[in-house]
């Protein structure tokens, strides 16, 4: 579903890089007033044509434009047109530090000649090339060029009205429907009614119908839409349909994720919002990974986001009731779930990523700054686990590491979705080169599939939406409460790994197996709480597509 970059108009490609499109135009407001406006491929600058001083010219960055529209007004005396740009570049919060998304419009009047038909036709010709230039530069990371939504693709756009603060459709008001407009970007709007309307709605909907699917609510119902789309006969097809996310929730993880991934400087509620609007009708598209989560039941559900065990799904499901303070409600529960922190005795094993080695051999990637200073003693025991009936075979992946593999994974009856080659049944022995971690107890285990775990938690701060790996945390038993804290604040700005904390423990890892002793406790998979016992997973690289940028 690769839609190449719309064609641009070809009076602008004429015009090449070092020209200029130029022209004179009275301010939309006030005809006294003109301006001098010119656009290069990548800048529309504007001068006030009285003012000799640099410090009267705007210029704007094309690739923080979202579209430009030309028009004429009802009164049939004035025989002006009018084109209309929209920005939406960093701009110095008012009464603020930092940088943040802000709308600009700028609007001018054409009136060359006397002819509206004629004035009209060059606010158009204005307009067509700003549109045109805005979208031809492709952006690319480390030599991947993203793919583009095609112009006008057509969005089905699914807001959960009870999502979050229950402000879901006035952001989309407020937000989101003027920029898909400004944007030329059609869209229908889908009011989610109840719990599963989403999955229901997605795996029967025509997706040829559909260029885009987007989520406006917390990562909850793009969970739905994910696993919807992998229940379908046609998953292969279905799960390329580019996803979007708009931050509509209390936690808003994958939003805060795509943000981050744009190397732009954090920010939180409708200024994330803003952001992730931006990115949405910009259209660019990049591989996602999903994450496999086999359940004890032998039901298998995909995630894109999270799994957590101990405090951080207790903190996740105790903070529900704090969610009218929104983003914050992780921080109110952190500081709640301190006062009564409990240890969860169980068995966690992992497969480990060892670059162009066989597992088992050479150092250990461990990713704890603290480890190597701590010595022997204060490292996690790990063990290699031992099968006795796995078939095994060792196949090169696709970036030359030798990965060994189940020739067959798990395939529980009537399911949709990719084999996963790397576990074996969840009752069978893990294969000998899977890392036991033998611990007196945990007081968490956080499998991350993505960079945040909310939108101030950076929980992953090396993650890439598509890097193909799991990034495995887990807090030994024995941490005081104090270190624990110091390690949440620390999170905020994806500052924990590197305060030396001898207690956490950081792995990249391709598949995981946990199996919880404890009676008590909390499994959430994407926030979300799914039934207690023992898990695994696997990750399947860059298997759906993401709208980001
Ligand atoms: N109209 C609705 N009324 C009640 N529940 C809904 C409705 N629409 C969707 N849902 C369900 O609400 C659940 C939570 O949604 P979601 O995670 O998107 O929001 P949230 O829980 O407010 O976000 P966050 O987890 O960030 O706080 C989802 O499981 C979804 O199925």
């Amino acid at each position: 579903m690769d839609k190449d970059i719309a064609e641009p108009d070809p009076s602008f490609e004429r015009i090449g890089i070092e020209d200029r499109l130029y022209g004179e135009f009275s301010d939309s407001l006030n005809t006294k007033v003109r301006y001098s406006v010119s656009l290069t491929e990548c800048a529309l600058t504007i001068q006030k044509i009285s003012s000799s001083s640099d410090r009267n010219k705007v210029v704007f960055n094309l690739t923080d434009c979202v579209g430009c529209r030309a028009y004429k007004v009802e009164d049939e005396t004035d025989v002006g047109a009018f084109f209309t740009a929209y920005f939406y570049p960093f701009k110095r919060r008012w009464m603020s530090s930092g940088m943040a998304r802000q709308r600009v419009e700028q609007c001018f009047r054409v009136a060359l000649v006397q002819d509206p038909l004629v004035n009209l036709q060059e606010a158009e010709r204005w307009a067509r090339a700003i549109r045109d230039a805005s979208i031809l530069q492709k952006p690319r990371r480390d030599g991947v060029v993203y793919s583009q939504l095609r112009r006008a693709c057509r969005v089905m756009l699914l807001v959960n009205p009870q999502s979050g603060r229950g402000q879901a459709l006035r952001y989309f008001y407020g937000h989101i429907e003027p920029m898909l407009t400004e944007a030329l970007v059609p869209y229908t709007l889908v009011i989610t009614e109840h719990q599963n309307h989403a999955r229901d709605l997605v795996r029967e909907t025509d997706l040829s119908q559909w260029d885009a699917l987007v989520i406006l609510s917390g990562d909850g119902l793009l969970f739905e839409v994910v696993n919807g789309l992998l229940e379908r006969e046609d998953w292969e097809e279905a799960i390329q349909t580019p996803l979007g996310i708009l931050p509509g929730g209390s936690g808003n993880a994958l939003a805060a994720s795509v943000h981050h991934y744009t190397q732009s400087p954090p920010v939180w509620g409708e200024e994330l919002l803003l952001s992730c609007g931006f990115l949405l009708v910009k259209g660019l598209v990049s591989r996602l990974d999903l994450v496999s989560i086999h359940l004890a039941s032998s039901r298998r559900i995909f995630s894109f986001l999270s799994l957590a065990w101990g405090f951080v799904a207790d903190v996740d499901i105790e903070s529900e009731k704090y969610r009218h303070v929104g983003a914050m409600r992780f921080l109110v529960g952190t500081l709640v779930r301190l006062a009564s922190l409990r240890v969860y005795q169980g068995r966690l094993a992992y497969l480990p990523i060892k670059d162009g080695l066989l597992p088992n051999q050479g150092p250990r990637d461990h990713a704890t700054p603290s480890t190597p200073k701590q010595g022997p003693k204060s490292s996690p025991n790990q063990n290699c686990c031992h099968s006795s009936n796995s078939t095994q075979n060792t196949a090169p992946n696709s970036s030359n590491n030798a990965i060994t593999t189940m020739t067959a994974g798990p395939r529980p009856a009537n399911q949709k979705g990719p084999p996963d080659s790397l576990l074996p049944d969840l009752e069978q022995p893990l294969p000998e080169h899977w890392m036991a971690v033998e611990e007196e107890g945990f007081v968490l285990v956080l499998a991350m599939f993505q960079s945040h775990l909310a939108e101030d938690l950076l929980a992953a701060p090396g993650a890439a939406a598509d890097d193909g790996f799991i990034h495995l945390f887990y807090v030994r038993a024995g941490i005081s409460r104090p270190a624990l804290l110091r390690l949440f604040l620390a999170m905020e700005k994806g500052a924990h790994l590197a305060i030396g904390c001898p207690h956490l423990v950081y792995e990249k890892v391709r598949a995981f197996r946990l199996e919880p002793r404890s009676s008590e406790g909390a499994i959430t998979v994407d926030g979300e709480v799914v039934e207690y016992g023992p898990v695994q997973g696997q990750v399947h690289g860059g298997i759906a597509r993401l709208i980001s940028g």
